[in-house]
C-alpha cells in the first residue's frame, strides 16, 4: 500500500498506514453485506479510492475546516483525507444509515478524534456552520450548491471531485446561482503515473448561509432519501393490495381525504409524508405521528395519484369476520368478490350512499384499503361496516341471495325479502353457475356483453331502495 501510495505522490508515517489498512480492512469485511464499493482489486482500491481521496489536499493545500464530506458513502474522500490530514475537522454526512453504521464502526475502530458522522441526507434545512464542502460522486453541481446553502459561510468554498467533462455542470452550476457563488478555481491533474484524469473544481460561497426559517416540527423526522431505506421501501409496498395485508398499513392520497382521517382517527394516522420539508403537518395533527420528508424522486415514485399533497401513513381496520349462522339484519347484505381495487371501492361508495347494513368482503376481493380502493369510495371505506367473508364457493346454500347477472329476470320485477345478500359477479368470470338459475338481470342494450360490476351493482341498490317506499 506505502509503494502504490508513494507512487501518486503520496507519503504517509507508519501510524497512518497503519489507519489506513485498518480503514481497508473493515471495508473488504463489510463490503460483502453492505455493498460499499464496486471496485475490489487491491491497487486500484489504493489508486482509484485511497490516493483519489487524498490527492485533493495536495493539488488544493488550503483545505476549509470544518469540513462537510457531502454523500460520503462509505468514507470518500472523508477518512483517507481524515487520515493525510489530521488537523482538519471532518463531518462525513450520507442519507443511508446502513453507510452511516460502517463509517461510525470504521471511526471508533481507527481512533480518528477529528471525524463527525452526520446520520442525514443535507438539505438546507442542515444548519452547522461549516468552512467548506467536498463531495465526489454525488450528484450535479448546482444541485449541491442548493443542498448547502443553510450550512456554508460566507466565504467558504464547495470542492467538486470531478473527471475531465464536466464542463457542461460547471456551466450550469455558475449560472444557476450568480449572486451566491462564484467559480474560484479549476485544477486538472492526472492520478500520477496513470491515465486517469481528474478535476477540482471550487466555488467561493459570496452570501452568508441562508436562515431557514423553520417551526420547530413537534414530529419526529425522517429525512428519506434513497430508494434502499427500509421505510421507504415499505411505503412502496403499500401500492399493493398484498402490502397493504402483510403491513396493516396503507396510503391515503388527496387534501380531502387526509383531512378525514386525522379528523376521524387520529389514533391510526402513524406518518406525514411530504415532498420536502414545505408542507409540514396541519398543527391539530397528532404528536405520535412521524413526519417522512422525501426527496423529490421518491415522493414522485410513491405519490399514486400524482396530486402532489401529502399523504399520511394509516393503520387500516381489520374487519370482523362474517358469521353466516348468525341471524341477518334486515336490508341488504352485500357481498363483495371484485378483484379491482377501484371497483371495490366504487360498490363500497354506493352501498353507504344506499343505506347498506354490512359489506362482506368475500376472500377473491380486492384489499378495501388499496390506495386506489379509498379514493374510488371517496373516503367511505372509513365508516363502512365491512366483515370479512368466505370464498364464493363457501357461502352457505340456505343463504337468500339476489345475484345479478345479464340474463335473468327483470330487476323491475324482483321482490326483495326482507333480508337477503346482494352479488354481482366477478369482473372476469361473471356469477358462478350456481347462482345464474335465480338471477335477477338490468335490462339493457343486449349489444352490450355486460355493465360494469360496480355500476351493476349500484343500480340493484337503487331499485331496492325504491321498492321499500
Ligand atoms: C455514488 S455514492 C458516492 C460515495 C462516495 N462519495 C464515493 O465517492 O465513493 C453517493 C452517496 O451520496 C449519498 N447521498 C446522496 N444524496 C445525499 C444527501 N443529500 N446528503 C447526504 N448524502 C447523500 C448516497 O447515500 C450515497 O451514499
Amino acid at each position: 500500500m506505502d509503494a502504490l501510495l508513494r507512487r501518486c505522490g503520496i507519503r504517509l508515517t507508519p501510524g497512518q498506514l497503519g489507519q489506513l489498512w485498518v480503514y481497508h480492512q473493515l471495508l473488504r469485511r463489510f463490503d460483502a453485506e453492505l455493498n460499499l464499493t464496486r471496485i475490489h482489486n487491491f491497487e486500484n482500491m489504493v489508486v482509484k479510492l485511497y490516493a483519489d481521496s487524498i490527492l485533493p489536499a495536495i493539488e488544493y493545500t488550503h483545505l476549509p475546516s470544518p469540513l462537510l464530506d457531502l454523500g460520503t458513502g462509505p468514507g470518500m474522500p472523508g477518512i483517507p483525507l481524515a487520515i493525510f490530514r489530521p488537523d482538519l475537522q471532518l463531518l462525513l454526512a450520507d442519507s443511508r444509515t446502513q453507510r452511516t453504521d460502517f463509517l461510525k464502526t470504521a471511526v471508533s475502530q481507527m481512533g480518528l478524534p477529528g471525524i463527525e458522522v452526520v446520520e442525514r441526507g443535507i438539505a438546507p434545512d442542515f444548519d452547522r456552520p461549516v468552512a467548506g464542502v467536498i463531495t465526489r460522486a454525488v450528484e450535479p453541481m448546482a444541485d449541491t450548491l442548493a443542498r448547502v446553502a443553510g450550512c456554508l459561510q460566507q466565504n467558504g468554498s464547495v470542492i467538486f471531485m470531478k473527471g475531465p467533462a464536466c464542463d457542461e455542470e460547471i456551466r450550469a452550476a455558475a449560472t444557476a446561482f450568480p449572486a451566491d457563488y462564484e467559480l474560484t478555481d479549476d485544477i486538472a491533474y492526472r492520478i500520477p503515473h496513470t491515465p486517469h484524469q481528474r478535476r477540482l473544481v471550487i466555488f467561493r460561497r459570496k452570501v452568508a448561509p441562508e436562515q431557514t426559517v423553520r417551526a420547530v416540527s413537534r414530529h419526529r423526522i425522517r429525512i428519506i432519501e434513497s430508494e434502499s431505506n427500509a421505510v421507504f421501501k415499505d411505503l412502496k409496498k403499500l401500492h399493493s393490495g398484498r402490502g397493504v395485508k402483510k403491513l396493516g398499513r396503507t396510503l391515503v392520497c388527496g387534501q380531502r381525504l387526509i383531512e378525514e382521517v386525522l379528523e376521524r382517527s387520529p389514533q391510526r394516522c402513524r406518518a406525514w409524508i411530504s415532498r420536502g420539508d414545505r408542507q409540514p403537518p396541519p398543527d391539530h395533527a397528532p404528536v405520535p405521528m412521524e413526519w417522512y420528508q422525501l426527496s423529490p424522486e421518491l415522493f414522485q415514485i410513491l405519490d399514486l395519484f400524482a396530486t402532489r399533497t401529502p399523504m399520511v401513513l394509516y393503520d387500516t381496520p381489520t374487519p370482523a369476520t362474517w358469521r353466516p349462522a348468525e341471524p341477518a339484519p334486515s336490508g341488504c347484505s352485500l357481498l363483495v368478490p371484485f378483484q379491482d381495487p377501484e371497483n371495490v371501492g366504487a360498490v363500497i361508495r354506493s352501498a353507504v350512499a344506499f343505506d347498506v347494513g354490512r359489506i362482506i368482503l368475500l376472500a377473491e376481493s380486492a384489499n378495501p384499503f388499496h390506495p386506489k380502493a379509498i379514493r374510488s369510495s371517496s373516503g367511505t371505506v372509513f365508516s363502512a361496516r365491512l366483515l370479512q367473508g368466505p370464498p364464493l364457493s363457501e357461502i352457505p346454500r340456505d343463504l337468500p341471495v339476489i345475484a345479478l347477472a345479464a340474463s335473468g329476470q327483470p330487476l323491475a320485477a324482483t321482490r326483495f325479502p326482507h333480508a337477503f345478500a346482494l352479488l354481482a359477479g366477478m369482473e372476469g368470470p361473471g356469477l358462478p353457475p350456481r347462482w345464474q338459475a335465480n338471477a335477477v338481470a338490468i335490462p339493457m342494450n343486449p349489444e352490450v356483453e355486460s355493465l360494469n360490476a360496480a355500476v351493476a351493482t349500484a343500480i340493484a341498490l337503487y331499485e331496492w331502495r325504491r321498492s321499500l317506499k
